[in-house]
């Protein structure tokens, strides 16, 4: 028989198993029967073979658990050629003797790189290249496979080469723990031989046999240097010489019986074209897109609110990203698995601390589990607290709005832009609702939530506080009650099903936090680092720093390295319409009876009328209530002032801002709701600029309801004082004095009286002290907070003005009138500080404004 039937044989069995697969193969070898050697018509046959023979279908090839016949060129015999194939793959490698500093053989290792993927289903190869000789050029022609995230950038240094190792060795690890039809196949591609260590362990991962995944590619081996070569395993073996290249036995499957290999010398292989490589890298890249999509479907159990939390609350964030991380960047392209990954607020992690840089996905990741948990655990099983503390739209979604008035009916209350007085407000809400956790598990004698009976046991709570290093910011009280709020919870929240979830941009450098970071964030064991979020991870451990938008690292050991499990994540905002449709799923099956939750929203200015409180006032209360606005706390309580008998029971609003003149306006307004017509007589003193329209409209607007008003002037004011100071004259009607620019009255009330030597201050200081006792109270507006405290006779009488409106008055000021050290105020637009010095109370409010239209 001639050579070429030998070879033809040789071929045949080589690529047994491509031949059952293709049909029209087997046909042809079937028709071909005896034909004499070197009969055109049989090379004709075979060259048609050839072209079938050229590698299995393409996209269908197991590589990674079967090896798969590739082309590696063209036999020639005297007789004709006919296409060389060696099996790669699982199990089978290659060597060529010489390096690609010879151009054939960088052209056959990107030829072998491009059928090898164009054989195997998208997803299941994944390429590393090693050139330290050429410094990655070999690798350069396939650029847009290195795009599509199929192909690693080539290790070019020993360190990079013993990186690249170490991936492996860790992938064929791992995939010798894996069941075969998960496993990808790793195809090492070193364009030449690297330093003697490295090249030992290249050799080694031949010999790791097919279960590991591994195809080696080697060129310049045997090296031409001093030193033993290290023996491969289950190598092909392919020497060049000047024109030719000769194959030697692919192992398992020999051409021939004595081991000299191919009769035929082969000619190898050209260059993939370009086109080819980009049509392949598209087709990669787009099948990698379709496979490693990640919708909000995912995340969604097949059963809404059937779990039970009492051992904890789980979700899914979305699905684990497979591979192996080589080099600087990840060769897989973040190709996500199978395998979804469950976040959990129980004993192992019952907080969360999550970092990444604006623009990384933060909101998007919030919402991911959010809306994750609410499918998953009814309202009784799981409640929400969401604090927002940045201009933005996070959590707004889960409030009524004009447009959509449906809200989730896990949350309890939501922030939006949130003041920091709200976010302590909260916490102080949590630590009270941790103190009554406590006291149930006593009665029931048990040490966290997980034991109570079912039937006892309240929901768990996920505080969200997005932001949260504006809550700490700076130093001042306010920053140390937050931060002591929040280690107290953290620290015993645990056991009592209240979890946390604290989100930042940066996590250092908060100045509160100075000394205590570690104690606090000791407690939030799983970290989540989004892009550019890698300082919630330890600082050895750099597993978040090639992070693309729409991933993540989530690490259940406090950010140690070793425990991150790389997660991809679905779009929340680009499911707007899913989001929605499952929020009214939701908000349909709420319990009977479920309350919409308190929403905050920092931005907002309310109106007396639109006001809850307004609208139940009635006449008959006693004692009535000046209402000045809304208390910043978690209800969203009313601010104002009960004007009992007590001495001192007046109200003044201090600072130069003109929303003074809408405070003493709605607490005028108020309080004339609780007096009957004709009971309780209103006298208005328009003292500073730009007051008298405001007064005459209440004047007018009081009048109308059938109460008696009077416009008077300082002078007036200065008459109408002293007759009210006379405590010995009978008790006038029910008297509210309302004074706007009650500084501008000095002139008038400075100067004594050349009969009695009384002077207006001392009427003003007797009707302060006794008036309340005769149902005399005076509202009134100083711009300074220095002519309160002389107006009243000097701090020591200060208690006889009780109830205080601090608008834009420095902290420090305000502190020295009070005689409080360490106020924790910072004056701003909208906001405003509420003192009752009888009651002790402190509070931030947001001040009424008025829209003219409260008649
Ligand atoms: N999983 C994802 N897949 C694809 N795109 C995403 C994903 N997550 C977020 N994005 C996109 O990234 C952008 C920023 O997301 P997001 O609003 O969540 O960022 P953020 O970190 O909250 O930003 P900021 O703090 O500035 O508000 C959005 O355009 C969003 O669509």
């Amino acid at each position: 028989m001639g050579r070429l039937a030998t070879a033809y044989r040789q071929a045949v069995a080589l690529h047994r198993e491509a031949l059952r697969r293709w049909e029209a193969a087997r046909r042809a070898l079937a028709a071909a029967g005896p034909a004499p050697v070197g009969s055109p018509e049989l090379v004709a046959r075979l060259a048609r073979l050839g072209d079938e023979l050229a590698g299995p279908v393409p996209g269908t090839a197991r590589a990674a658990s079967h090896p798969v016949p590739v082309r590696v060129g063209e036999a020639t015999t005297v007789d004709g050629g006919f296409p060389v194939l060696v099996p790669l793959g699982a199990g089978a490698h290659l060597a060529v003797d010489t390096d690609a500093r010879d151009t054939r053989v960088g052209e056959l290792l990107r030829a072998l790189v491009v059928r090898l993927l164009t054989a195997a289903p998208a997803g299941t190869v994944r390429v590393a290249g090693i050139d330290p000789a050429a410094f990655g050029a070999t690798f350069l022609p396939l650029r847009p496979l290195l795009d599509a995230g199929v192909l690693a950038p080539a290790a070019t240094t020993v360190a990079e080469t013993a990186a690249l190792l170490d991936a492996a060795e860790r992938h064929a690890r791992d995939a010798q723990g894996a069941p075969p039809e998960d496993r990808e196949l790793l195809l090492l591609v070193a364009a030449s031989a690297p330093p003697p260590r490295e090249l030992a362990r290249l050799a080694a991962l031949t010999h790791a046999g097919p279960a590991a995944a591994v195809c080696v590619l080697l060129a310049g081996h045997p090296a031409t240097g001093p030193g033993e070569a290290p023996p491969l395993g289950a190598t092909t073996q392919l020497r060049l010489n000047e024109r030719y290249a000769l194959l030697g036995d692919p192992p398992g499957r020999p051409f021939s019986a004595d081991g000299s290999g191919l009769a035929a010398p082969v000619v190898l292989d050209g260059d993939p074209s370009h086109a080819t490589v980009s049509a392949l890298a598209g087709q990669l890249a787009r099948a990698t897109r379709r496979a490693t999509a990640v919708t909000f479907a995912d995340l969604l159990p097949a059963r809404r609110w059937a779990e039970s939390s009492g051992a904890g609350l789980r979700t899914v964030l979305g699905r684990a990203v497979r591979g192996v991380r080589l080099g600087a960047s990840d060769a897989a392209g973040g190709a996500a698995g199978r395998e979804p990954v469950t976040v959990a607020f129980d004993d192992a992690t019952p907080h969360w601390l999550v970092g990444g840089r604006t623009g990384a996905g933060k909101t998007v990741f919030l919402l991911d589990v959010l809306y994750g948990l609410a499918a998953r655990y009814s309202p009784t099983e799981l409640q929400l607290l969401l604090l927002d503390f940045k201009e933005g739209v996070s959590f707004t979604e889960f409030v009524p709005t004009e447009r959509d008035p449906s809200w989730l009916p896990h949350a309890r209350a939501v922030g939006i832009e949130s003041d920091r007085e709200y976010g302590v407000a909260v916490l102080r809400e949590l630590r009270a609702e941790l103190a009554r956790r406590a006291d149930l598990l006593k009665r029931h004698g048990v040490s966290k939530l997980a034991d109570l009976p079912p039937n006892a046991r309240p929901p768990r709570i996920v505080t969200v506080v997005d932001e949260f290093h504006v809550l700490f910011a700076g130093n001042d009280p306010l920053a140390r009650q937050a931060v002591d709020l929040i280690e107290e919870l953290a620290r015993k929240g645990r056991s009592y099903g209240l979890h946390l979830v604290l989100a930042s941009q940066s996590t250092t450098g908060i100045e509160a936090l100075y000394g205590r970071a570690e104690a606090i964030f000791g407690q939030f064991p799983l970290r989540v680092a989004l892009p550019g979020g890698g300082g919630v991870l330890d600082p050895l451990n750099d597993a978040a720093k090639a992070l693309t938008v729409g991933t993540a690292v989530v690490n259940t050991a406090g950010g140690t390295a070793g425990a991150d499990t790389e997660v991809r994540f679905p779009d929340a905002h680009a499911a707007a319409a899913d989001l929605a449709a499952l929020r009214h799923e939701l908000f349909a099956a709420r319990p009977a009876g479920a309350r919409p939750p308190a929403v905050f929203r920092g931005y907002e200015t309310p109106r007396l009328t639109d006001d809850p409180t307004w609208a139940g006032l009635a006449p008959g209360a006693e004692p009535p209530l000046a209402l000045v606005g809304r208390t910043v706390d978690v209800a969203g309580s009313p601010a104002g002032f009960r004007l009992d008998d007590s001495p001192g029971r007046h109200l003044a609003v201090v600072g130069t801002a003109a929303s003074g003149v809408d405070v003493l306006r709605s607490a005028a307004l108020s309080l004339a709701r609780q007096h009957a017509p004709g009971t309780a007589r209103f006298l208005f003193v328009p003292l500073a600029p730009g007051t008298t329209e405001t007064a005459d409209d209440l004047a007018m607007t009081l009048a109308a309801a059938g109460h008696p008003v009077r416009r008077l002037d300082a002078a007036a004011l200065r008459a109408h004082l002293a007759e009210l100071a006379d405590v010995s004259a009978p008790a006038p009607a029910r008297t509210y004095l309302v004074v706007f620019g009650m500084d501008a009255a000095a002139g008038a009330l400075g100067a004594s009286d050349p009969a009695t030597f009384r002077s207006g201050y001392d009427d003003l200081r007797a009707v302060l002290r006794h008036g309340p006792a005769h149902g005399v109270h005076l509202l009134g507006w100083w711009r300074g907070l220095r002519r309160l405290t002389e107006d009243v006779g000097g701090s020591q009488n200060r208690d006889d003005v009780a109830c205080l409106v601090a608008l834009n008055v420095p902290a420090a000021d305000l502190g020295l009138h009070l005689g409080v050290h360490d106020l924790a105020y910072t004056p701003r637009d909208g906001r405003a500080l509420l003192v009752d010095r009888h009651e002790h109370r402190t509070a931030l409010v947001v001040p009424f404004v008025g829209d003219g239209d409260e008649s």
